[in-house]
């Protein structure tokens, strides 16, 4: 009080004039900004700790006081160590800042995802691109409606078939390049380091699949980063993912850094090119559907009425949502399935006894193919150890859980639910051969669920079969140790290395 005292009396006296000769004029001014905006922030820290409405929910005061906490552990992808830590101390639900409640609790979460139908949260408003609204970030319920109504048909498993052969070039390609590394190994490198004859960054080559596929299929387009990485737009999208979580924590940052947007320019090119083409040169694909579901909305009536700010907030399919949608797609699509891969793989090499059975299970369904030939979807979709795998793998290693409001990630690793919760049991996936009591519903939510759930889960869990089987089919897989397999969590889950080793022969 007294320095405050001083320091007033210094502003209004003026510097030289002052009794307080060591105190400058300019130093006064920003002593006093520095003294009244720590007493705003403590004023409201002890609103929010104790009197704020949420403040009888159980959590530690100081972190339940402001959004630091929060968002420096998420900015650092570091909640999934906070977090559940938090939940052990004070129960099932928990105040993790001012209005962030994180439930751990299997019957509030289907509140939360389904029945309840709750909003997103704020932080999804991170990933609006090209300022427009999209299928991912939108928290209107009225545009997602519209949206989800225009979109979700491109992910039908009928449409996904035709889907079918642009996935085999891809796989192809992958195929291609590990047998050429494998001949290689001068070319087998991993952050620039050269790694040992027969050895494979999976991480890298998988993330590159996966982007290839996106291309392929939302952009007409392969980006051919399994060739080689130099195409710009993959890069540039990484860099706008990270950019725009951290603007949802620190909005200032949207005018010193802007987002990137060259990734919508890149798509508006894609989609203008797609509209010029000729028939002849028509395929199915992501991109396709959406512009023939535009030109159907056109047809009967239901087009855009050119005020724009007007068909944005209604979900109408202008370009400009086109060509968002298809960027939300290799931004939803392309990291998340390619690091469940990884981590399944991972858990394969980890628990060889569980690969060769899953290999047993793909050889005899594909036994009547070719040598080398890639399986059909037909003949993987309902194998279930091959989908106990993947579900195993994202029960422990959810990749795009919603990690603050609905703590799917704590049910996946509760004893209560899943014994021996944190190993990998692939055949607790199957009726009559698990050793424990079947799975409770609502107990696993790798893709959420009710209306925000993922429009794509039929397409990453036909890549990831694809992909998968013909891995297992093709190559012995060995564990190179030694590494490490922590992981982040900022928009979706990623090791935190980026990279994940196999040693790989052909079979
Ligand atoms: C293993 C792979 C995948 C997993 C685990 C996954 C998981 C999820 C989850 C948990 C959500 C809800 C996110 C939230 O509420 O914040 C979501 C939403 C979404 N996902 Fe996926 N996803 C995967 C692959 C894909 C693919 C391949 C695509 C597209 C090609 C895709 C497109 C989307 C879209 C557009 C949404 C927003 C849906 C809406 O709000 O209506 N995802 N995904």
């Amino acid at each position: 009080m007294e320095t405050i005292n001083r320091v007033v009396s210094a502003l209004m006296a003026g510097c030289e004039t002052s009794s307080l000769h060591s105190i400058k004029r300019p130093q006064a001014i920003l002593w006093l900004f520095t003294t009244i905006v720590l007493a705003r922030t403590i004023r409201r820290m002890i609103f929010n700790a104790f009197f704020h409405p949420l403040a009888r929910i159980p959590g530690n005061k100081l972190v339940a006081s402001t959004y630091y906490f929060v968002g420096a552990s998420t900015l650092s992808g570091r909640s999934h160590y906070g977090i559940p830590l938090a939940h052990k101390m004070y129960g099932k639900v928990v105040r993790v800042a001012p209005e962030i409640v994180s439930v751990a609790d299997k019957d509030m979460i289907r509140e939360v995802l389904v029945t309840g139908d709750y909003p997103k949260s704020i932080l999804h408003e991170g990933l609006e691109l090209n300022e427009q609204h999209n299928l991912f970030s939108s928290r209107n319920k009225n545009f997602h409606k519209n949206r989800r109504r225009l979109v979700a048909p491109a992910f039908g498993l009928q449409y996904l078939r035709s889907l079918e052969p642009v996935m085999h070039t891809c796989i192809r390609s992958l195929i291609t390049k590990i047998d050429e590394l494998l001949e290689n190994p001068k070319m087998v490198k991993s952050k620039n380091k050269v790694l040992p004859k027969g050895h494979i960054d999976m991480c890298s080559l998988l993330m590159r699949t996966a982007m290839d596929v996106i291309g392929e299929t939302a952009f007409g387009q392969s980006f051919k980063m399994i060739e080689d990485e130099t195409h710009p737009v993959p890069h540039q999208m990484a860099k706008t993912l990270k950019r725009s979580m951290q603007q949802t924590f620190n909005p200032w940052m949207k005018y010193l850094l802007p987002l990137d947007l060259s990734l919508a320019d890149f798509g508006e090119e894609r989609v203008r090119v797609r509209k010029e083409a000729e028939e002849s040169d028509r395929r199915s694909d992501l991109l396709q559907y959406l512009i023939d579901a535009q030109q159907h909305e056109r047809d009967e009536g239901n087009g855009e009425t050119g005020n724009e700010y007007e068909d944005m907030i209604s979900g109408k399919l202008t370009d400009k949502a086109v060509v968002t949608e298809t960027c939300v797609f290799l931004i939803a699509g392309s990291e998340t399935s390619s690091t469940a891969m990884t981590f399944t793989l991972m858990f394969l090499v980890k628990n060889p006894d569980k690969l060769a059975k899953l290999r047993e299970e793909i050889d005899l369904a594909t036994a009547s193919n070719d040598k080398g030939a890639i399986p059909a979807y037909d003949q993987l979709r309902n194998l279930p150890y091959l989908t106990g795998c993947i579900n195993e793998s994202l029960r422990l290693r959810p990749v795009a859980a919603t990690v603050i409001l609905a703590q799917t990630p704590q049910l996946h690793l509760s004893e209560e639910y899943y014994p021996q919760a944190k190993k990998f049991i692939p055949e607790r996936w199957i009726p009559g051969e698990s050793p424990f009591p079947p799975v409770e519903d609502f107990t696993f939510y790798p893709f959420s669920a009710g209306t925000r759930n993922c429009v794509g889960k039929n397409f990453a869990m036909m890549e990831m079969r694809l992909i998968l089987a013909t891995l297992v089919l093709n190559y012995n897989l060995e564990i190179v140790s030694g590494q490490r397999e922590d992981y982040v969590q900022y928009i979706t889950t990623a090791l935190a290395t980026g990279k994940y080793v196999i040693k790989m022969k052909r079979r």
